[in-house]
């Protein structure tokens, strides 16, 4: 049943995304500096670093919120996102995910996955057209994903904050992007919420590329495999997870303290 929904990986081992030379600057503040980044298809990849290190302006630089003074942003080799506004990287295939939860609160769970359809049609139409038995088995199989089938009649306000996070990442899966960027999914999430978000990622991971910006250490430990790690708007250093923080710099850096071993 799943894999009727999956997507075919294009090019394994080929970038879907590459930064070049990225620069932002918010006034006397380098968001961000000489950033040079690739992401392949099929990567589900950490940006991880301390308060203020500049995760989030890369995932906005990428979806378009924020303009870079200098660099470019390179989707599927030859789409410069940079020349796009945010609305058209959206269309491109490129879901955004912010930190607080963004759902329609008096419309149920299955009626904002029924919104979100890849579709040109505006809000009352989406609601009262009738689906088409493939977009309907799309929206299941969605439901089902974000574990939330036995709360689809329920209005999305009455929904628990990770609830609503696990719905507007379904809804975002509605669009059939290629790339999904999260920031920070497990925020105000509960131990057995944010392991439930992991699980629900790497499920994610076997259709669609990944770019997450996470802080917790110990939800990275247990999901991530490659991260990116990020300092005062730099990026300092790619490995394997196990790898950073066995290195006490790194691990310092993304902790922002003293690493303490052995206790
Ligand atoms: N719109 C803005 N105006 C001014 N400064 C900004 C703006 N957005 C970000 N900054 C600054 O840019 C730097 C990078 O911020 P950013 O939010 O990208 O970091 P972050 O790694 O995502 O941090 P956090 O983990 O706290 O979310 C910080 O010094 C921040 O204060």
């Amino acid at each position: 049943m799943l894999g009727q929904f999956a997507l075919h990986n294009p090019a394994p081992g080929r970038d879907i995304l590459r930064l070049e030379g990225l620069e932002v600057r918010f006034g006397d503040i380098q968001a961000l500096h000489n950033v040079n980044f690739t992401l392949q298809y099929g990567e589900l990849r950490f940006l991880v670093g301390p308060h203020g290190s500049g995760k989030t302006t890369l995932l906005h630089v990428i979806s378009g919120k924020v303009k870079p003074s200098q660099g470019h942003v390179l989707f599927k080799d030859s789409i410069d996102l940079t020349k796009h506004q945010e609305q058209q990287i959206a269309q491109l295939g490129i879901g955004r995910k912010s930190q607080a939860p963004s759902v329609f609160s008096t419309l149920t769970v299955f009626e904002n996955l029924a919104l979100s359809l890849k579709q040109q049609r505006g809000l009352l139409s989406a609601l009262w057209t009738k689906m088409t038995s493939e977009q309907r088995d799309r929206l299941h199989h969605r439901l089902a994903m974000i574990g939330l089938q036995s709360k689809a009649k329920e209005r999305a306000g009455s929904l628990s904050h990770a609830e609503k996070q696990w719905l507007e990442i379904g809804m975002l899966l509605m669009q059939e992007p290629e790339l999904l960027l999260l920031d920070e999914p497990t925020a105000g999430m509960t131990v057995s919420e944010a392991e439930q978000t992991g699980e629900l990622l790497h499920a994610i991971n076997a259709e669609q590329t990944i770019l997450v910006a996470e802080r917790d250490l110990a939800f990275v430990r247990c999901f991530a495999g490659k991260v990116t790690l990020l300092r005062e708007g730099a990026l300092l250093r790619e490995s394997l997870v196990q790898e950073l923080l066995n290195d006490d710099k790194a691990a310092e850096t993304f902790l922002g303290r003293k690493v303490e071993r052995g206790a």
